[in-house]
């Protein structure tokens, strides 16, 4: 198998908070001993509930936090041990689209000028230059060039994330962070910016991140997936083999939550019992608390992630006996 674009080794990242004003400081748990690699040009899903470690594992790999311990390589290279000039040039293979592209960026900028920052910060451009890639990334994401003269308030949530794909892909990056794109829209526009994903993948052979709470966004644009739980993976494999034979009690929990009739939206909301705070994680598995299957052992046994079948992944005793029914 060729080497990996990206592999990141036993990551933890932890937060020092203070307990209340007066209280003692404690430490969140947000990302826990997680391992996982892409090859390039594949889209890898990351599934899991608000609180899971998702945007904090993403913005470690933006390198915006730095690991608490563990490695990531990109290319190869361990991206904390980078020189400057390698790091800045690095900078540009990995980039991000949000959510809401346009929540950190000045509303009075024209929709050209915000495409075109990307650009002017990486690149040694002349301004006609600049103005030719602008319309080309416009195209590209199925804009008309005309729209670079427009405010992001003259556009709708579609044409709005359009645009931030347009900037996320301006440098030509070779990794692109994918954090939840489509939950701010409309059912029907969803389909339409991830099929563009789909075709820019293709053309360009980007390779995806897509971190998502909805399954059926993961199992449309993605060829394996990682499900978390309080900042470990739990559950790793081929999306075909995690949708038709879950092993881990949550992941088939998340897949049973998926509504029959429409399968575009599901609520995390089919079991009892919160997700337990990031802050003192309990020494077993950690979904012990709300699994409806733990026994014992699962309380006080910490739980390594074990390659039950080739190329998939478990956190479960139980679920690696294939004990579980359901
Ligand atoms: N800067 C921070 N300081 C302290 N705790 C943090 C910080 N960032 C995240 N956390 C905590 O780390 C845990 C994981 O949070 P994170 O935002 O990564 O989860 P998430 O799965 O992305 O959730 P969401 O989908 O709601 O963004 C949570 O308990 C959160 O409160």
């Amino acid at each position: 198998m060729a080497t990996p674009i990206l592999e990141v080794e036993q990551l933890k990242k932890f937060f020092s908070v203070r307990n209340g004003w007066f209280g003692k400081m404690q430490t969140v748990h947000a990302v826990d001993d997680v391992s996982f690699s892409l090859q390039e040009g594949e889209c890898f899903g990351l599934v899991g509930e608000s609180g899971c470690g998702k945007s904090t594992l993403s913005r470690t790999l933006l390198k915006l936090y730095a690991p608490t311990t563990g490695t990531i390589r990109f290319n190869g290279q361990d991206l904390f041990s980078l020189n400057k000039r390698d790091a800045r040039k690095n900078s540009k293979n990995i980039q991000m689209v949000f959510q809401d592209p346009f929540w950190s960026i000045n509303p009075k900028m024209k929709i050209g000028a915000i495409i075109e920052e990307p650009l002017l910060t990486h690149m040694r451009l002349s301004f006609t230059e600049r103005e030719h890639k602008v319309r080309e990334l416009l195209e590209q994401v199925g804009l008309p060039a005309d729209f670079a003269g427009r405010f992001p308030h003259q556009l709708s949530g579609g044409q709005r994330q359009r645009v931030g794909i347009a900037r996320a892909i301006a440098l030509d990056p070779r990794l692109v962070i994918l954090d939840e794109p489509t939950s701010a829209l409309d059912m029907s526009v969803q389909a339409q910016i991830l099929n563009l994903l789909k075709d820019l993948q293709e053309k360009k052979n980007l390779t995806y991140l897509l971190v998502s709470h909805d399954l059926s966004v993961i199992k449309h644009m993605c060829s394996r997936l990682a499900v978390m739980y309080l900042g470990q993976i739990v559950e790793m494999g081929s999306t075909e083999e995690i949708f038709n034979d879950p092993l881990h009690p949550y992941t088939k929990l998340l897949l049973q939550s998926l509504p029959v009739i429409d399968e575009t939206e599901f609520a995390l909301t089919f079991y009892e019992g919160e997700m337990p705070k990031a802050v003192n994680p309990p020494p077993g598995c950690r979904f012990a608390t709300r699994c409806p299957y733990h026994m014992d052992i699962c309380q006080t046994e910490p739980q390594e992630l074990r390659e039950v079948r080739p190329g998939h992944w478990l956190r479960c005793q139980i679920g690696a006996a294939n004990e579980i029914k359901m």
